[in-house]
């Protein structure tokens, strides 16, 4: 278990993480989302004992960072695959690792089996591509078998296999009542790996929900619908209460019913249908109604007009 309390941390004027609060538990995949510089990295950086507070706390199972001993053994993070020693071997670097936190040298051989490097052990790192060095990362992460887990955009540089390896990994590692978060800004990837989402903004917390409600909730859910008795049905849905959105003469768009009761008063009215299938927005679409929610809330309160960027900018660009 991952516990923040009025976490926060200032560079100067610059309110980088503003006094978040939530709980990252066990046993299954949390999400950690926000467009670019929402305060994802700096909140990592702080759980990690890298960055020091300017309030607030967070610790991992109950104690501080730097009150673990061998912290390997409590958390694994991988935060920059590139911040290792190019120069050693990936088998050293992980020796080094090992050595410093207490764990025998068999566990280098187990990690490096499991993320698939054992043929490139004795190369050295500076030579490896970016998806080699991930995988090393993941490694580094894994040695200590530690219950709790952090990944910092895990799936940078990884061709889709890889990125198929990372899910299930992933997943595994919850399923074994592990603690995992991760951040990443590939929706689609995160929509099929996370349970849970806590998604911040310009370092404040904007929704920590389960992945189903997150999408309900900053979303529009309808039924869409085909027929030869377009008027007629229009008819009896509104009569039922239903909104129905007309465009043009394509598809009909309800709102307020579920597909079941659509289907039967179709039946009850002899209506032909050629198409009732219940729409829901991607992670995507309904990350970007949240962060477009929020450019007018963050907009007024905190900086002036001529300095005003678009909130969320920056992800779409990536995006
Ligand atoms: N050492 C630092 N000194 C000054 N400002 C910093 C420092 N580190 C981060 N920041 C600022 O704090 C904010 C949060 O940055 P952070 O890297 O945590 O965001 P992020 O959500 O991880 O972004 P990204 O998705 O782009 O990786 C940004 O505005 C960033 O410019």
């Amino acid at each position: 278990m991952i516990e923040l309390e009025g976490l926060t941390k200032r560079y100067g004027e610059k309110v980088a993480v503003n006094n978040l609060t939530f709980s990252v538990r066990p046993g299954i995949v949390t999400g950690f989302l926000g467009p670019n510089g929402a305060g994802k990295s700096t909140t990592m950086r702080m759980l990690l004992g890298l960055d020091r507070p300017t309030a607030g706390d967070v610790r991992i199972d109950g104690k501080h960072y730097d009150q673990l001993k061998d912290p390997l053994k409590y958390i694994g993070a991988l935060l920059d695959a590139k911040a290792m020693h190019g120069g050693r071997s990936a088998f050293n670097h992980l020796l080094c690792l090992a050595q410093s936190n207490g764990i025998p040298r068999a566990r280098v051989h187990e990690v490096l089996d499991t993320v698939g490097l054992t043929a490139v052990a004795r190369k050295k790192a500076k030579g490896f591509s970016l998806g080699m060095g991930q995988r090393l990362g993941i490694a580094g992460a894994l040695l200590g078998d530690p219950r709790i887990l952090m990944f910092d955009e895990p799936v940078n540089g990884l061709d889709p296999e890889g990125i198929h390896w990372i899910r299930n990994l992933m997943k595994s590692l919850a399923a074994q009542g592990r603690t995992v978060f991760v951040s990443s800004h590939l929706m689609s990837e995160m929509a099929l790996t996370a349970d849970h989402l806590v998604v911040i903004g310009q370092g404040r917390l904007l929704a920590d929900t389960s992945m189903a409600d997150f999408i309900a909730q900053n979303s529009r859910s309808y039924v869409r619908i085909r027929t030869p008795h377009r008027d007629r049905l229009v008819d009896v849905l509104q009569r039922a209460g239903m909104t129905v959105v007309q465009t043009g003469s394509g598809p009909l768009e309800v709102d307020g019913g579920k597909p079941e009761r659509i289907g039967e008063l179709a039946a009850q009215h002899r209506i032909v249908l050629h198409e009732l299938s219940p729409q829901q927005a991607s992670l995507e679409e309904a990350f970007m109604q949240l962060t477009a929610e929020s450019v007018e809330y963050h907009a007024h309160s905190q900086t002036p007009p001529e300095q005003r960027q678009p909130w969320g900018e920056g992800w779409r660009k990536e995006g």
